[in-house]
């Protein structure tokens, strides 16, 4: 499944808000309408909202191209270089989206260069937006099989938030590693984390495991150190919205306090992330921006009021969870043990290449 469907000239997207109760497809025929679509969350999860930004970029390029007289490129470029920063300032932790618009910022930078046709920008851009979206696939194809290779058989485990097709194009990180799981017949069963306030999990993740028959058992955030304690979880496997150069990781609110549970109970606590998660220029994970939402979230219960009227509220969207509590982040091209956070470097000097 998936939450994105590229037609030609309009990008639709699976409304997230209204599951699981409604599947209905936003249309979008511009940046302006993607950005939309991520403040709001009808898409959301690190590498979608990158792919669907860049799908954003790709539609306005045959927007603009419309528009503009002569068919001429040079016309285009301011419209699109707006497009980008609008894109840019729609959630501020996951780098996927900042990853994504620099991939379409510098296509379309070689298209100037180039001295390219109006014809020519809206094709490239499109191919681009078209590759960051298959590369995704694979990519978490292969987290997958490398968070496979993590264990020897039928386990219990513990996710939290939404990494499936939802968070991704299609897949899924720590979800996609779930999957590889099932697909291999090692899944006992999956405790499935509500996640407040959005309720990712509860909506998303067990609609996710519920379509493809994967066994899974919804519980409240508050129980996780229960079934800990009781020995119910062999390992808890979590995505990721930005990694810092230390291995520091920003991930839905609540990861931090699972990865406490895991270090008392002695129960490994796996990231799942592509690389294109890895920030490298963010040192450490102080520096990571954590998106504080509307406190609507958490002072009403489907959208009517369950706190006191003259209570306040406060929602982080995000915490940070240190390296050092982390077993290993699962990549596309293997597992990154911590907390040797030179591992990190290493690890990138080895497959070549920065964290792009
Ligand atoms: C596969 S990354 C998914 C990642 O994104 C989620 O955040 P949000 O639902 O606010 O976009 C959450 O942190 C997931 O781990």
């Amino acid at each position: 499944m998936t939450g994105l469907k590229w037609q030609g000239d309009k990008l639709l997207v699976l409304d997230q808000t209204l599951l699981p109760g409604t599947e209905e497809w936003v249309s979008c025929s511009g940046a302006d309408d993607v950005a939309k679509c991520i403040v709001s969350m009808k898409v959301r999860g690190a590498p979608a909202i990158g792919a669907a930004a860049a799908f954003g970029v790709a539609l306005e390029a045959a927007e603009a191209y419309r528009q503009v007289s002569e068919h001429t490129a040079a016309q285009m470029y301011p419209q699109l270089e707006e497009a980008i920063v609008r894109l840019g300032k729609t959630r501020p932790t996951a780098v996927n989206l900042f990853w994504a618009l620099d991939r379409m910022s510098n296509a379309l930078a070689e298209c100037r260069s180039s001295e390219a046709t109006g014809e020519q920008v809206v094709t490239t851009l499109r191919a681009v937006a078209a590759a960051i979206a298959a590369e995704d696939v694979q990519v978490n194809r292969a987290i997958g099989r490398h968070g496979l290779d993590l264990f020897r058989g039928p386990v219990s485990v513990l996710t939290h938030c939404n990494t499936g097709s939802l968070a991704t194009v299609e897949y899924g990180t720590a979800l996609g590693v779930i999957r590889a799981l099932h697909e291999q017949g090692w899944i006992n069963n999956v405790y499935v984390d509500e996640t407040r306030p959005f309720l990712q999990g509860a909506r998303l993740t067990a609609y996710e495991l519920g379509l493809e028959g994967i066994s899974h058992t919804l519980i409240t955030d508050s129980m996780a150190g229960h079934f800990m304690k009781e020995g119910s979880v062999n390992a808890v496997l979590v995505g990721a919205d930005r990694i810092a150069a230390n291995g520091d990781t920003a991930n839905k609110i609540g990861t931090y306090s699972l990865a406490v549970l895991c270090h008392h109970h002695g129960i490994p606590f796996y990231v799942a992330a592509p690389t294109s998660t890895f920030d490298l220029s963010t040192p450490s994970g102080e520096s990571i921006p954590i998106e504080y939402r509307d406190d609507r979230e958490v002072l009403e219960w489907l959208g009517q009021r369950s706190a006191p009227a003259r209570t306040s509220g406060i929602n982080p969207a995000f915490d940070v969870t240190p390296a050092e509590l982390i077993e290993g982040i699962i990549t596309e091209h293997g597992v990154i043990y911590l907390p040797d956070k030179q591992r990190i470097a290493n690890f990138f000097r080895e497959v070549g290449g920065d964290e792009s």
